[in-house]
C-alpha cells in the first residue's frame, strides 16, 4: 500500500433508472471498509440512498461528496458476480444499480426520508429518518447452571423451565416462549437466582422448520437415462462450460438424471443450482432433492419473507449449502464453485421477468454457466423451438429420453371436434369417459386455461359488453364473489341485474372459466370429490400444496384447473385427462401462439398414465385440424418442430432473427402516439448513421392497447445478428429524450408480445 493524502474515491451504482454510476469520496476513517461489493449510504440530491461499490477510481475531475456510511462489514458480491451483473446489465440495457438490487435479497437496503416534525412550540422542523434495511436476527439462548439446587419457592412455569433446561444443553428464548409460555419476567427471575446463563448469537429465521424426509437411494437408470448421465458426467469432469438440452418425453425420468448428475458434481466438491418455473407448483421436486441429499439445500421461493430470504442468502454466501433450488431470481444466488446448473421445464415463459429488469433466467443460466465453467442442463419434454434448433445446430449437446420409464406407454389420445357444440362444456364422449374413470376409481384432471365463471357479459338488446375502464379487456364474472373482475388490474364491479347501457334484462354470460366447469362437474357427478386449482383457489401460503396433497392422498377424484395442473406433476393415480378447451391460446396475437398451445397440451396430456394403470386423454377442440393440436395429440414433437420452424423461417422470427420490443406508455393517448413516432424517428436516424440492417417495425398500438389506465404503443426491432441489434439499441438509448409523461420500456428477447 502506498501512503497518500488524496482521499479514496469509489465508483457507486445506485438502484435508480440511471445509466451512469457516481463517484464519491471516502472519509479516511471509512476507507478500510469501502471495498468493492459493499453497500454504502450516499447523499443523493436531497436524500440518502443505498448504493453499491463497484470499483475504486484513481482520480475524478468532479467536486466529490463524501459517503455517509459503509453498510456491510464484508462484500455482498464477488468480482466474478459483479462481472455477471455487468454482463446482464449491458445485455438487457438496464441500469447496473437496479440489476444488483434485483440480484441481492430484497429489503436489505436503507434510504432516508425527510419527515416533518412538530416541536412543542408548534414549529415545524425537518428530521431525517432512515427506513428499511433487513438485518441479521439475533436470539438469546439459555443454559442451566447445574451445580445449584432448585430453590423450594420456585414454582409453576419458572420451575418447569428450569427443570427442562437441565435436561438439554440449551434452548432458545423463542422455543421456551412457545413451549412453556415463558415471559421476560421468568427469564429475569431465573437469571437473578443464578440458575441459568444467557448468551446471545446470530440465528437464521426458519419458517418451514426442516421437515424430515425418508431417505431414498438412486434408482437404477434405464438405457437412455444412463447414456444421458454418462455424457453429463464426462462433461462435468472436463470442468469446462458444456450446455445440454435434455429432451425427455413426459414421465421419462428427467429428474432422476438431474439428481444423479448433481450427486456426481457434489462428490467433486462443487455446487449445484436448480431453477424451476415456480416453487409452489413443484413441492414434489423439492421433496425428492431433500430425500436424496444430506448436504445443505437452500430453497428460495416466493413465500419467504424478506428476512427469511436474507437468511437463506447468508447461508448460501457462507458456503453452508451445496444445492440451491429456486425460481427465476435464484439464478443470482451467491453460490460459489458452481459445477452444474439445471433449468427444469426450460420452455416456461415464467423464466422471463416481465417488468423492470426484463431478464430471462433460462438464457442467463447459460451465461452464468459459461462464466463458472459449469455444465448447464436445459430440461423439457417440449423444449423451446429455439432450444431445439440450437441443439440441431450443435450449439447444445442433445440428450434424448424418447420413452417413459418402466416401459410405460404414452397415454392413448382422442381428439374431439367441438365445432357445432359451442354451447356445451363437455361433449358426450368426455362425459362418459369421466363417468367410467370415476367408476373404476381413477383420478381425472380437467384442463381449461381460464379462471372465473364466464368471460363476457353481453346485452342481447344493445350488444353492450362489460369492459374494464382501465384495460382493453372484457371483465370476467366470478360467481362466488358475485362480481366482474379485470384480470389485469383487479378492477371489479358488482354483477349487474340489467344492462348498464340500456337497462334491458336480456343480459347473458358467455364463455366459460374453471369456476363454471367446476359447477357443471358437481352437477353431473354429485358423488365425486371435486377440486379446483387456479389462482383463485391457491392464494396464500401453502395453497398449491393443499390442492396437490388432495391428489396425492386420493381425496380428490376430479381436479379442474388452469395451466397450474400441467406443471411437471407426477401423480400415478391420474388415469384420465380431459382438455375442455384447447384453443384459447391459439387465438392470441403472438407469433409463439402455436408453440405455446403445443407445449401446454403436450404437458397436460403428460400427466395421464404415469402409474401402473394406462392413461387416456380426450381433447375437445374448435380447431381440430390445427398443426399445434394434431401433433400434440400424436405425441409428435419432431413433426410439430418441422412445421413451426418453416413458418418461423418464412416470416423471419426467432431463431432466425433476434428481437427487441420497445413499449411506450402514458395516460394520454395523443402523447404516447407522439412519443412513439419520435422514438421511431430517432431509431431510423440512428440506423442510417450506423448503416445498420436492423428492421424497425411500427410504431403501432399494442395488442393490449391499454393496461391499468396507460395507453401502450409498440416498436419491434428485428435483426439477423445479435451484435447489430445491440449496437443500434445502445446508441439509440444514449440519444433518445422523451417527455416526462411518456415511459419507455426496452425488452430484449421479448417473450410476451402483447
Ligand atoms: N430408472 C427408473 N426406473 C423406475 N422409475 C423411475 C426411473 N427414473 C425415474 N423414475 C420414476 O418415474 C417417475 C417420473 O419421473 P420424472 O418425474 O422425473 O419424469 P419427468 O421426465 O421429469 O416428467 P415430466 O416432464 O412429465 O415432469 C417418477 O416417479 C420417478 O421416480
Ligand atoms: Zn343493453
Ligand atoms: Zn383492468
Amino acid at each position: 500500500m502506498t501512503e497518500s493524502n488524496s482521499p479514496l474515491i469509489i465508483d457507486v451504482a445506485v438502484p435508480l433508472r440511471l445509466y451512469t454510476t457516481f463517484h464519491y469520496a471516502v472519509p479516511p476513517e471509512l476507507a478500510p471498509l469501502a471495498t468493492t461489493g459493499v453497500r454504502v449510504l450516499v447523499p443523493f440530491g436531497r436524500r440518502k440512498l443505498t448504493g453499491y461499490v463497484i470499483g475504486i477510481v484513481a482520480e475524478s475531475e468532479e467536486e466529490l461528496k463524501p459517503i455517509s456510511a459503509v453498510l456491510d462489514p464484508e462484500p455482498l458480491f464477488t468480482s466474478e458476480e459483479l462481472e455477471f451483473f455487468r454482463w446482464s446489465a449491458s445485455y438487457y440495457l438496464h441500469p447496473l444499480g437496479e440489476v444488483i438490487k434485483t440480484a441481492l435479497p430484497a429489503g436489505i437496503n436503507v434510504e432516508s426520508r425527510k419527515r416533518q416534525v412538530c416541536s412543542a412550540d408548534g414549529m415545524e422542523t425537518e428530521e431525517e429518518v432512515l427506513i428499511g434495511g433487513k438485518g441479521v436476527k439475533r436470539e438469546t439462548f439459555y443454559r442451566a447452571v447445574p451445580s445449584l439446587e432448585l430453590p423450594a419457592n420456585l414454582r409453576g412455569k419458572g420451575l418447569r423451565i428450569a427443570e427442562f433446561l437441565r435436561t438439554i444443553s440449551e434452548a432458545a428464548a423463542g422455543q421456551l416462549r412457545r413451549e412453556f409460555g415463558a415471559t421476560p419476567a421468568h427469564f429475569r427471575r431465573l437469571l437473578e437466582l443464578g440458575l441459568v446463563e444467557a448468551s446471545e448469537r446470530e440465528v437464521y429465521r426458519d419458517p418451514f422448520r426442516e421437515e424430515v424426509f425418508a431417505h431414498d437411494t438412486p434408482l437404477v437408470l434405464n438405457d437412455s437415462q444412463s447414456e444421458a448421465l454418462e455424457r453429463i458426467i464426462a462433461a462435468t469432469d472436463g470442468r469446462a462450460f458444456a450446455p445440454f438440452l435434455l429432451h425427455g418425453v413426459t414421465g421419462s425420468g428427467k429428474t432422476e438424471v438431474y439428481l444423479q448428475s448433481i450427486a456426481h458434481v457434489l462428490d467433486a466438491g462443487k455446487t449445484a443450482l436448480v431453477l424451476v418455473p415456480e416453487i409452489a407448483l413443484t413441492p414434489q421436486l423439492v421433496k425428492r432433492f431433500k430425500s436424496r441429499f444430506t448436504c445443505g439445500i437452500a430453497v428460495l421461493h416466493s413465500g419467504l419473507s424478506d428476512g427469511e430470504r436474507y437468511d437463506e442468502w447468508r447461508r448460501i454466501r457462507r458456503k453452508e449449502v451445496s444445492i440451491v433450488i429456486g425460481a427465476r431470481s435464484a439464478l443470482f444466488a451467491p453460490l460459489s464453485a458452481i459445477g452444474i446448473i439445471v433449468v427444469d421445464e426450460e420452455h416456461e415463459a415464467s423464466y422471463k421477468q416481465s417488468e423492470g429488469f426484463r431478464y430471462n433466467a433460462r438464457d442467463l443460466a447459460l451465461v452464468r454457466g459459461k462464466m463458472s465453467k459449469a455444465v448447464v442442463i436445459l430440461g423439457s419434454a417440449t423444449p423451446l423451438l429455439t432450444t431445439y434448433h440450437a441443439a440441431q445446430e450443435g450449439k447444445l449437446g442433445y440428450l434424448h429420453l424418447p420413452h417413459r420409464v418402466r416401459n410405460l406407454p404414452m397415454p392413448a389420445t382422442e381428439l374431439l371436434d367441438a365445432r357445432g357444440h359451442k354451447g356445451d362444456t363437455f361433449l358426450p364422449q368426455l362425459t362418459s369417459a369421466i363417468a367410467k374413470n370415476l367408476a373404476a376409481g381413477g383420478q381425472t384432471l380437467l384442463f381449461l386455461n381460464r379462471r372465473g365463471f364466464a368471460t363476457y357479459l353481453v346485452c342481447q338488446d344493445c350488444g353492450h359488453v362489460l369492459r374494464c375502464p382501465n384495460c382493453s379487456v372484457t371483465l370476467t364474472y366470478h360467481r362466488r364473489r358475485e362480481r366482474h373482475f379485470c384480470h389485469y388490474c383487479d378492477y371489479s364491479i358488482p354483477a349487474p341485474s340489467v344492462c348498464p347501457e340500456c337497462d334491458s334484462q336480456a343480459i347473458g354470460l358467455l364463455g366459460r372459466g374453471t369456476e363454471r366447469v367446476e359447477e357443471e362437474v358437481r352437477e353431473l357427478f354429485p358423488l365425486a370429490r371435486v377440486g379446483r386449482m387456479d389462482r383463485d383457489t391457491t392464494s396464500g401460503r401453502g395453497g398449491h400444496a393443499r390442492v396437490l396433497k388432495g391428489l396425492e392422498d386420493g381425496t380428490i377424484d376430479i381436479l379442474i384447473g388452469t395451466q397450474m395442473i400441467a406443471k411437471g406433476h407426477d401423480f400415478p393415480g391420474v388415469t384420465l385427462v380431459g382438455v375442455v378447451s384447447a384453443d384459447a391460446t391459439l387465438n392470441i396475437p403472438d407469433f409463439r401462439s402455436s408453440e405455446r398451445t403445443f407445449q401446454l397440451i403436450s404437458q397436460v396430456m403428460g400427466r395421464a398414465g404415469r402409474g401402473d394403470a394406462p392413461g387416456k386423454v380426450l381433447i375437445q377442440s374448435l380447431a381440430p385440424d390445427h398443426y399445434a393440436i394434431t401433433h400434440a395429440v400424436a405425441h409428435d414433437f419432431e413433426g410439430f418442430y418441422a412445421e413451426e420452424i418453416s413458418f418461423r423461417r418464412e416470416v423471419g422470427y426467432p431463431p432466425f432473427t433476434h428481437l427487441a420490443a420497445l413499449t411506450l406508455s402514458g395516460n394520454s393517448v395523443a402523447e404516447v402516439e407522439k412519443g412513439a413516432e419520435a422514438v421511431a424517428g430517432v431509431l431510423h436516424s440512428t440506423k442510417r448513421e450506423l448503416k445498420s440492417r436492423v428492421e424497425i417495425l411500427g410504431p403501432v398500438s399494442a395488442p393490449l392497447g391499454k393496461i391499468r389506465g396507460r395507453y401502450r404503443w409498440q416498436i419491434l426491432l428485428k435483426s439477423t445478428g445479435r451484435a447489430e441489434l445491440h449496437r443500434l439499441l445502445a446508441r439509440f438509448k444514449a440519444g433518445v429524450k422523451l417527455p416526462a409523461v411518456v415511459r419507455m420500456a426496452v425488452d430484449v428477447d421479448p417473450v410476451d408480445m402483447l
